[in-house]
């Protein structure tokens, strides 16, 4: 196995250092090795953990596959995603999140680990097996209907009071679909001025207010998928402040970009849950900063350009994110490297009880980092992502910092910024 000195980093923004990477782990002290990096100037981070991403495969592999999806993450700076579950077959059983486990295995880039369904099929009337899931060779821990939510509040109880055994998660996608018939975009000035029809804040926050109250109930844990409105974030602060088991997460687009963008019609901005309003991002960010929202996940929703590329109303919600999640959270919170490394990397990791992942840079820990170039500007040009599909909200626009080179377990899966297989 090759060994690596890289020169003169700094380990999350700390002072510069030499770190040595050997047989797969970080190794003490400085000392040769086989190749050296000069990376003067720029960042260590923990490698990053993406608790939401969608690979498509199996069922839509002319959007994503679990190797392409891998390969972006790996660029993005990532080292382990969390493949969510509405693929086509739906990941509702062990044969199917097995399939995806070994995939992300064969491919090699990031550790790819399954999300499975709450409800077969993603219908929401009965329980998927979860027990068979939890105790096949991808060891799920996480369950979610994801592009849906579980509405049924007896099956969602069920459902945590399932997971309870073996401290699993249900992670929510909050929206009361009573709410959101026909919904285009958020609901306020905006789509009243656009005519669309509109996807009330309410509908996220009911259901998560609901689901805190019946975690808290069953003493079980639930994790809330990308969180959109300020009033969101008032729920978890009381349900935190309560002791009750919740973790959130927020996606880049929904800490960057407004409800205003929909006035183009361009369906690139069609998202679910919808880009909100400019104090919604605000009470994003803040909750980001003091802790209400524990961590920044992509929701990487790759779409084939037939599903993108034509009227608004027919388009499939959904951004690409792996590729510019950490330039995003760059731009909006600024070289913070502890609070990034700590909702990118760290806490994502614990949360999912992913060992050997987002933990800190120290001798004998699993060689999972990346390298990233704080003071390099990119403008994003949706023909250079690794991503099969090309539904970026950034094309255009510059973005700050760069992946250099990203280690899983002492091998480079990129190196120079380009992957390396
Ligand atoms: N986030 C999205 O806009 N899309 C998701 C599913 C979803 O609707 O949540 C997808 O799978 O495309």
């Amino acid at each position: 196995m090759t060994s690596y000195l890289i020169k003169g980093v700094s380990v999350v923004g700390g002072t510069p250092t030499d770190l040595l990477i050997k047989d797969g782990v970080v190794a003490e002290g400085g000392g040769k090795a086989d190749e050296t990096i000069d990376a003067a100037g720029l960042v260590a981070l923990p490698g990053m953990v993406d608790l939401h991403t969608h690979l498509r495969e199996p069922g839509r592999e002319d959007a994503e596959t679990v190797e392409t999806g891998s390969r972006a993450a790996a660029l993005g700076g990532y080292t382990a995603v969390f493949a969510m579950a509405n693929t086509s077959p739906v990941a509702d059983t062990a044969g199917v999140v097995e399939q995806v486990w070994r995939l992300g295995r064969e491919a090699g880039l990031v550790d790819v680990q399954p999300i499975g369904a709450v409800t077969v099929g993603l219908a929401g009337k009965q329980l998927a097996e979860l027990g068979a899931m939890a105790t096949s060779a991808a060891k799920v821990r996480i369950f979610s209907d994801d592009g849906f939510c579980v509405a049924d509040p007896r099956l969602m109880r069920r459902a945590l009071e399932y997971v309870k055994a073996f401290d699993g998660i249900i992670a929510q996608h909050a929206e009361e679909p009573r709410l959101t018939e026909g919904a285009q975009m958020h609901e306020g000035e905006v789509s009243t001025r656009l005519g669309l029809t509109g996807w009330p804040a309410v509908a996220e926050e009911a259901i998560i207010a609901r689901d805190v109250l019946l975690a808290e109930h069953v003493g079980s844990r639930l994790h809330v998928c990308h969180v959109s409105t300020a009033g969101s974030v008032e729920v978890l602060r009381q349900a935190k402040a309560r002791g009750v088991r919740v973790t959130a997460e927020v996606t880049p687009h929904h800490l960057l970009l407004t409800d205003e963008l929909a006035a183009s019609y361009d369906p690139v901005y069609k998202v679910n849950p919808p880009l909100r309003t400019a104090a919604d991002v605000q009470a994003l960010r803040q909750a980001l900063a003091d802790g209400v929202i524990d961590i920044v996940a992509t929701d990487h929703a790759p779409h084939a350009v037939e599903d993108k590329e034509c009227e608004w109303a027919y388009a499939r919600p959904g951004m690409v994110g792996l590729e510019t999640a950490l330039p995003v959270v760059l731009s909006v919170l600024g070289e913070q490297w502890e609070l990034i490394a700590e909702r990118m990397s760290r806490a994502p990791a614990r949360i999912a009880g992913l060992a050997g992942h987002g933990t800190d840079l120290t001798a004998g820990t699993p060689a999972n980092l990346t390298l990233v170039d704080p003071s390099a500007r990119r403008v994003v040009d949706p023909a250079d992502l690794a991503s099969r599909s090309r539904n970026t909200p950034y094309a255009g626009t510059t973005l700050p910092g760069r992946i250099v080179a990203t280690f899983l377990r002492g091998e480079p899966t990129v190196l120079d910024g380009k992957a390396v297989k």
